[in-house]
């Protein structure tokens, strides 16, 4: 069951010498996140146009116009880590700067930091770190956000990483240079990589 949350968690098996990495510079601070209620100029619709891709799901919306660049939603989820070998193809250091996290398994997860074997804050040596944002289990609204793919011919919005006003590394969804009109979906992209991780047709 989704559970609703205000605050980023952090999961209960996540490495306490972690936890500066979620800070920039990184810093031995406790993780506390200001709570984020849920921003009155959102709602959360069911799609209920056949036409649309994601027909029987759900999608976020506007209540009123988001002018250009403005923060819309901070993402929020359940922090989480990865300790990537140092020959894996995927490591910081090779698979650039992607804001999606194609190596999960969750259609909700975030990549949030990337630190590879060598920066001198990684403190584990011989590992690259990677750390996510999953909301697949608990969330805020910001999880509803779909890909423009096949609603729209571009974006009005993107993922971009930010700071809490905690101090926290945290993901945001920003409005693109349009801004977006009353009553519209909020689109971003997800990224090609996160579609050809789940593409099922073998191209
Ligand atoms: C982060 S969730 C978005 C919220 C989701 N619609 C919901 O109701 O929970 C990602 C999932 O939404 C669906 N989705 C989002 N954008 C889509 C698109 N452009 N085309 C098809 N499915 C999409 C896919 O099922 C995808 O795995």
């Amino acid at each position: 069951m989704l559970k609703f949350i205000t605050r980023s968690l952090i999961s209960p098996n996540f490495p306490p010498d972690l936890l500066p990495l979620l800070y920039q510079p990184p810093s031995l601070v406790k993780f506390q996140p200001r709570p984020v209620p849920h921003p009155s100029h959102l709602s959360i619709k069911p799609i209920l146009d056949p036409s649309h891709p994601a027909h029987g799901q759900y999608g976020l919306f506007t209540k009123r116009r988001i002018s250009p660049s403005e923060l819309i939603i901070p993402y929020l989820g359940i922090i989480h880590h990865t300790f990537i070998p140092l020959d894996d193809p995927n490591s910081p250091s090779e698979a650039g700067d992607t804001a999606v996290d194609e190596e999960q398994e969750s259609d909700y997860d975030l990549s949030l930091v990337r630190i590879s074997s060598h920066d001198p804050n990684n403190p584990r040596k011989g590992w690259h770190v990677s750390i996510g944002v999953d909301a697949a289990k608990a969330g805020n609204a910001a999880r509803f956000v779909n890909d423009y793919r096949g609603i729209a011919v571009s974006p009005n919005a993107e993922f971009r990483i930010g700071t809490g006003e905690g101090g926290e590394v945290r993901m945001e969804i920003w409005s693109l240079k349009k801004g977006l009109g009353k009553g519209e979906e909020v689109l971003v992209s997800y990224g090609k990589s996160w579609w050809n991780a789940r593409r099922t047709d073998g191209s």
